[in-house]
């Protein structure tokens, strides 16, 4: 008989599967372990503190639990503790995840029952193993899950059948082949393209078609990781390697295991971090912050940049050898303007995905809203679209999408080249607003004369009018 057996309620009858509680403080590691648990079917709940752990444990008991022992606001082993003292052994499975180092407290662990340990760093297999033994197979799926073709978003993420995103996908099966076909560690490959393109989307696209898709995938925003802390992040630290260093942590890199690792923004590291990461990439090893010992890195390094490195390069911003190494391979992102034939699909997907969320009616698209937004020039792609959407079917009309629900910032096809810094976007919109005015009086009222007299398109006008409240 196996614990899951052992689990079920003496009163037998069905009862809904209970969840694996994983409780890790890094993120990244205790998201992919759940993800990668997810697609074997068994449910998960995460926890990256004590707190959060014991308010969950405190909804149920759970099939089992996986536990790292050192948590920001406490130690696992006090939780391990306390889960005994609750339901006693052996009827929750814990499994303890330790480093190398921590040795005593995987035997004080196994002192407290402890089902079993595993030795970090992990491979997402060796858990689904040591998973597998302790609670079986994983529960039938459950009716509530969506299938896999109710949902107008591919499984890649990747909204788009214009030519230009046609080509995107092409160059990622070639790029994945490609990798597919590295003995070792596969090549580094750059993804350029402006903000909100989808760079991330790509980079996960790539990931999911290689054999490391069972691995943690590690997004870095190295833009958003202030200088002093940067190298901190990436490479990790061991206990008062700088002031506020209280605890040795594995950085980003380490993280990532066997996985892969964006470098996002890569364009923003610091020269001396560039050269660290680019000693890394050579040798395959990294020193965490204050420690002599070389750690032998597994994971694929993919980098993405809204910049142009190559400028950056002769503005002596960034390391050649560094763009060398990273741009073995290059994929390029097209902005939206260029493909403004996936708008329709793009749009209806963001207002769809927005009214699931909110447990609104999914709007319906009014023709004149599609041309407003095919009309724009989407500075902030992607990103700026889906934000635009979201907005405009929670706070618009309910049911359908008009033009006067949406609120772009100028870009549109008469004033794109103004794009106002901040305070001087009420200034545009007053000088819009007196134009259409002027206009519409010149024009008795006539909305078509008005629209020719500005020099734009009837539904442009009429978009306009809905946007600032004028009646004709
Ligand atoms: N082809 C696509 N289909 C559907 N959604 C997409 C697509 N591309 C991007 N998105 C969505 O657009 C947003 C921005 O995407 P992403 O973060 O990948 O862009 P990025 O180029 O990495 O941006 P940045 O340069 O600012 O880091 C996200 O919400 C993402 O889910």
């Amino acid at each position: 008989m196996n614990v899951a057996q052992e689990l079920e309620p003496e009163g037998g009858g069905p009862r809904p599967a209970r969840p694996i509680l994983v409780v890790d403080d890094e993120a990244h590691f205790a998201r992919a372990i759940c993800k990668h648990l997810g697609k074997h079917g068994f449910e998960c709940r995460e926890a990256n503190r004590v707190e959060t752990a014991k308010s969950l444990l405190g909804e149920g008991r759970p099939a089992a639990v996986l536990l790292d022992m050192r948590l920001p606001d406490g130690s696992g082993l006090d939780l391990l503790r306390e889960i005994r003292e609750r339901w006693n052994a052996p009827q929750v499975p814990v499994v303890v995840m330790t480093a190398y180092s921590e040795v005593d407290d995987a035997v004080e662990a196994m002192k407290l029952q402890a089902t079993d340990y595993l030795r970090k760093p992990l491979d997402l297999e060796q858990i689904q193993d040591a998973l597998k033994d302790l609670v079986g197979g994983p529960p039938k799926p459950s009716k509530k899950g969506r299938s896999a073709d109710s949902s107008p978003v591919p499984d890649d993420g990747m909204i788009g059948q214009s030519p230009a995103m046609k080509g995107v996908r092409e160059r990622i099966e070639r790029l994945a082949r490609v990798v597919a076909s590295a003995k070792d560690i596969p090549p580094t490959i750059l993804i350029h393209g402006e903000t909100g393109t989808g760079k991330e989307v790509a980079a996960q696209a790539l990931h999911e078609r290689s054999a490391r898709h069972d691995q943690p995938f590690v997004p870095v925003d190295c833009g958003a990781l202030p200088n002093d802390l940067v190298e901190a992040e990436l490479f990790g630290h061991e206990k008062g390697a700088y002031t506020h260093a209280q605890e040795r942590r594995a950085g980003l890199i380490e993280s990532a295991g066997a996985g892969t690792v964006l470098l996002d923004e890569v364009g923003e590291l610091p020269l001396e971090t560039q050269t660290k990461l680019l000693a890394m990439l050579g040798r395959r090893t990294m020193r965490r912050l204050g420690s002599n010992q070389q750690v032998p890195i597994r994971c694929w390094v993919l980098a993405a940049t809204n910049r142009d490195l190559r400028e950056e390069v002769e503005a002596g911003r960034f390391r050649s050898d560094l763009y060398y190494r990273l741009s073995e391979l290059q994929l390029q992102l097209p902005p939206l303007r260029e493909r403004m034939t996936d708008i329709p699909l793009l749009a209806q997907a963001f207002a769809a995905e927005t009214a699931a969320d909110f447990d609104l009616p999914e709007p319906r698209m009014d023709p004149e809203t599609l041309e407003i937004l095919q009309g724009y020039q989407w500075p902030g792609n992607i990103r700026e679209l889906r934000h635009v959407i979201r907005q405009a079917v929670l706070l618009g009309t309910e049911g359908v999408l008009r033009p006067g629900d949406l609120e772009l910032d100028g870009g549109g096809e008469e004033d794109s080249a103004a794009i106002p810094e901040t305070g001087e976007t009420l200034r545009l919109r007053d000088v819009e607003m007196n134009l259409v005015r002027r206009a519409l009086e010149r024009a008795g009222g006539n909305v078509s004369q008005a629209a020719r007299l500005l020099g734009i398109s009837r539904t442009s006008l009429r978009y306009r009018l809905e946007k600032y409240h004028i009646k004709p």
